[in-house]
């Protein structure tokens, strides 16, 4: 009788595309002989949480899931349904599993102090991005940052463990739920996408380490504020026009970092003469995105300096930010730093 002999040793099979996202943490995990399994198992919650998520997403037209909650949260927000429950089902799932000491979010005021005496870790969320496309059936997200905590494990929750930098991220990512659902990670070792497979309810690897092109031709910008950028910003809007790039909006962080993550491109959330700091906010949006960026290639800036070294002083602080192909977001800070007039001849 003949025996086929399968060679499994070849680790490179482990990271093929297709690899479970299960087997994929616990491959990553082996490969660091001291890791404890936290962050894995925390990392395992937040894509329970993402397929729970996922699966109230695709029914926000129905009247139960769709349309404003009645409430307004700490940004003055109008709250829709989706946020409310996404932000239920992240909590309760980063509760549950045990890991997290702290979770700072969007749709909350302040800190919630998970009374978890062993949880090693401190999460930053913006349950539900791109609020105002839940309605339009437009493609929406999620953006976390997982932070190790600083004081000694057990102890009372003290700022500075929710006050810490981008810098000091052990992993952050986001999940797009758009024509397919995605989540992309990383953990300071490159960028992963895993698209899930919804009659499996597994998410599979299906873009392993993402890369940005250094340069692209999509910019991404409300240009309804136009009137409200500074020269600086208007020049560049300009030369981009000039070279025929392309204008992508979607309106939804997550969705247009996606796809200039993956084609080219940059993203401008700028700083205005109304809002000076901008609209996004660094501990649940900029800071996931930016580290995100980094590790496949790319950069962010709020135009004038790098996002990760940034030292948050409130929890819902916000920030210009300008992210994407790494030439791009240089040149735009050239643009605003020097603030040069149009150059360009319309
Ligand atoms: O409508 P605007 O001012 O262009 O803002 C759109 C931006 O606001 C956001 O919706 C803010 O995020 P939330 O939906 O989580 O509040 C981003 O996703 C999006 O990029
Ligand atoms: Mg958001
Ligand atoms: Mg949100």
């Amino acid at each position: 009788m003949k025996i086929k002999h399968y060679t499994h040793s070849d680790s490179s099979l482990a990271y093929s595309v297709g690899t479970t996202l299960d087997r994929f943490i616990k491959m990553k995990q082996e490969e660091f002989p001291f890791a404890s399994g936290e962050l894995s198992q925390l990392l395992r919650d937040i894509a329970l949480a993402a397929k729970i998520v996922n699966r109230e997403t695709n029914r926000a037209g129905l009247a139960n899931i769709g349309g404003a909650f009645g409430q307004t949260n700490v940004q003055g927000e109008e709250q829709q349904k989706l946020d409310v429950i996404a932000n239920i089902r992240f909590t309760r799932a980063l509760t549950k599993g045990g890991e997290v000491c702290a979770v700072v979010s969007e749709e909350d005021d302040e800190v919630i102090d998970l009374q978890n005496g062993s949880g090693k870790y401190v999460v930053a969320i913006d349950p539900l991005d791109g609020s105002s496309n839940i309605d339009v059936n437009i493609s929406i997200g999620t953006i976390f940052s997982i932070y190790r905590r600083v004081t000694p494990i057990g102890s009372p929750i003290q700022p500075e463990d929710i006050m810490q930098p981008g810098n000091q991220q052990v992993a952050a990512g986001y999940v797009l739920y758009g024509s397919s659902t995605m989540l992309v990670y990383t953990t300071g070792h490159g960028v992963n996408g895993f698209t899930y497979e919804p009659s499996l309810g597994e998410f599979f690897l299906s873009h392993p380490n993402m890369c940005a092109p250094e340069d692209g031709k999509i910019y991404s910008v409300n240009e309804g504020s136009y009137n409200l950028f500074e020269p600086g910003l208007k020049a560049y809007i300009e030369k981009c026009k000039s070279q025929e790039y392309s204008a992508r909006y979607i309106g939804s962080l997550v969705a247009d970092f996606h796809r200039n993550l993956l084609k080219g491109g940059i993203y401008m959330y700028p700083a205005t003469a109304k809002s000076p700091k901008g609209k996004l906010r660094l501990l649940y949006e900029a800071n996931a995105l930016s580290f995100i960026a980094e590790q496949a290639g790319g950069m962010a800036t709020d135009g004038h300096g790098r996002i990760l070294d940034i030292q948050p002083t409130s929890l819902h602080q916000r920030t210009p930010l300008h992210i994407g192909s790494k030439k791009m977001v240089e040149e735009v800070g050239e643009f605003l730093n020097v603030g040069k007039e149009s150059t360009v001849k319309i």
